[in-house]
């Protein structure tokens, strides 16, 4: 549970927040909307004059006991934009530095277990000046991890990384979401981390929460829509579940029926994470025929809005537990006399399988 209010002269933060105890909470919002603010109000890097911040029952602050437990007593680990390694030590020396802090035998499982994931035993005796700006990072989430803590920090961490490292890092800090049972804190302002990483997303605009919730839900939302332009869709969390060899092809099962997708040969039974971009999606009101398109789905109207151009409108839909946002033109859902409620086919032209 976090509750802050702190007028900083001209920005106020004020956030009322219960975040989850798993997963990955993402904090989105345009530069200054106090995203880091709040995350280091977390980590106990900064105290806000009137707060209150608990993490599964232990009172971290409580501003009305004047209760502020100090960065170093609060089992939180944190990376930064920039990945601040000890030039001096090698990757090894580095991680035991972290595990020293605590010396716990399940720190040591951890820093294990981040070792692995993060694909860096190869590079242990390797001094810092020595890495690639990804490997520098992924050698610091290990070493946040090394302090066993309950909480992982992350403050804008794919920032300083040119595109092409980006795209190195990313899978890694996606296994890092699924194998890890720790819930993390990721501040980005990057449509494509938000999509990859985030189970659950928090949207700050002036130091107020505008918006909380599940992934899909959020993205799915009309009246504040994050992800503008081409990038706008939805993603959701899926299931392999069948493979048809001949075709090289590969079905998703997700809370609202099933898409067929390019096989990429993981095992049956993996974790998918799909993206539907809002126009990939068309809506027809009888049931396609002749079609080439192999994915399509049966659907309720939820709502309309007006997109970006007139002549086109996001019209979000129900399919299952699920909602899609498809993008169609303002004249074919008037001439095709579309309405709120109406179950409608959708086809989806493309899938795209995060990571
Ligand atoms: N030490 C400070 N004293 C006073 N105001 C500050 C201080 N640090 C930050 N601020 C202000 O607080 C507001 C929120 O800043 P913050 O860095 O939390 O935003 P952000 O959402 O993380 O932005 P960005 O995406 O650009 O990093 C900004 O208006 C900023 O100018």
């Amino acid at each position: 549970m976090v509750e802050l209010d702190w007028p900083r002269g001209a920005f106020h933060l004020q956030v009322d927040l219960r975040l989850p105890a798993t997963g990955v909470t993402v904090l989105f919002g345009a530069s200054g909307s106090g995203k880091t603010t709040l995350l280091r109000c977390l980590a106990g890097l900064e105290r806000a004059p009137r707060g209150r911040v608990d993490l599964a029952g232990q009172l971290w602050q409580d501003e009305t006991r004047r209760h502020f437990l100090p960065t170093w007593k609060r089992p939180v680990g944190m990376v930064f934009q920039e990945a601040s390694l000890f030039e001096h030590l090698s990757v090894a020396a580095n991680l035991r530095y972290g595990l020293r802090r605590v010396g716990s035998a399940r720190a040591a499982r951890t820093l294990a277990a981040a070792i692995d994931i993060l694909g860096i035993a190869h590079l242990m005796d390797r001094m810092p000046e020595a890495l690639s700006g990804g490997e520098r990072q992924r050698t610091a989430i290990a070493r946040a991890l090394a302090t066993d803590p309950q909480l992982l920090l992350f403050d804008e961490p794919l920032a300083a990384l040119d595109p092409a490292r980006k795209q190195d890092v990313l899978p890694w800090l996606e296994r890092l979401r699924a194998e890890l049972q720790l819930p993390m804190v990721y501040v980005t302002h990057s449509p494509e981390e938000l999509a990859r990483l985030a189970d659950q997303v928090v949207v700050l605009g002036q130091g107020r929460v505008l918006r909380q919730g599940p992934v899909g839900e959020v993205l799915a939302a009309l009246d504040l829509p994050l992800l503008g332009g081409d990038e706008q869709g939805v993603v959701l969390d899926a299931v392999l579940a069948e493979r048809m060899p001949q075709w090289h092809l590969a079905r998703a099962d997700f809370a609202g029926g099933c898409l067929w997708l390019r096989d990429t040969e993981r095992p049956l039974g993996s974790p998918l994470r799909l993206r539907l971009l809002a126009r990939d999606l068309s809506l027809a009101t009888q049931a396609p025929q002749g079609s080439s398109i192999q994915n399509q789905l049966q659907g309720r109207i939820e709502a309309v809005a007006a997109d970006r151009h007139p002549a086109q409108r996001l019209v979000r839909l129900r399919v299952g537990q699920a909602q899609l946002l498809a993008r169609i033109t303002a004249r074919a859902w008037d001439q095709l006399g579309l309405h709120l409620g109406q179950t409608v086919w959708v086809q989806v032209k493309s899938v795209a399988l995060l990571g």
